[in-house]
């Protein structure tokens, strides 16, 4: 009888530590999350989340801000979060959905922040938005991330509108600068 109560205890035993190393080896994930009205902010998240996806071990949540519930964002090792220019500014969802972001104790604190941002012409808007969204995060005390070229350097925009863009599907030009941001936060989020 001694000998299988022994048996059984080193059975939990092992069954707890392996519980344990699951939960510690879990992998970083990161929530690429945005709004659309008509869907180019979506296409440049999909792009974000084919850049992640090139660097093993590491999830990640691909959704609009509607969907998003606070335990994606708590767990989040990193937010990527994208926007339409309206009149200037990030979309009145995505500043109500920043400023619905947990703050007491600052639990954001010390996450990766990035951004990518659709805007209808050349610099009417994209990159004061761009920089509105990053001043958001920095307010939670995130550490903000850029794109992997001089051309993303403050996050990636895609051109919706205007001259040869109008009319047309996002062009590769810019989903390659939103599949470098996801890439290189991932690398960050892979090494962190
Ligand atoms: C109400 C409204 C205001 C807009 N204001 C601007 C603007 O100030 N600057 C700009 O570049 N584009 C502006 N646009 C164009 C959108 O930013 C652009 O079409 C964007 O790619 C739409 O994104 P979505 O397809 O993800 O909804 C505006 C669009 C709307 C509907």
């Amino acid at each position: 009888m001694m000998k299988y109560s022994n048996q059984v205890y080193v059975f939990f035993i092992v069954l707890l530590s392996s519980i344990e190393l699951s939960f510690a080896q879990s992998s970083p994930s990161i929530l690429i999350t945005y709004h659309t009205e008509s869907g180019k902010t979506q296409t440049m998240a999909e792009a974000v989340a084919k850049g992640v996806q090139e660097i093993g071990n590491v999830d990640f949540i691909l959704k609009p801000i509607s969907e998003v519930k606070t335990e994606e964002i708590l767990n989040a090792s990193a937010i990527i979060l994208g926007s339409p220019v309206y009149n200037a500014n990030m979309t009145p969802q995505v500043q109500g959905f920043i400023n619905s972001w947990p703050f007491e104790g600052r639990p954001l604190k010390d996450k990766i922040g990035a951004v990518f941002v659709t805007g209808g012409g050349f610099s009417i808007g994209e990159e004061a938005v761009m920089f509105s969204m990053i001043r958001s995060m920095m307010i939670h005390g995130m550490v903000i991330v850029g794109g992997d070229s001089i051309e993303s350097a403050f996050g990636a925009s895609a051109i919706t509108g205007e001259g040869e863009y109008e009319e047309k599907e996002v062009q590769d030009i810019f989903l390659k600068k939103a599949e470098g941001l996801g890439r290189r936060v991932g690398e960050m989020v892979a090494n962190k």
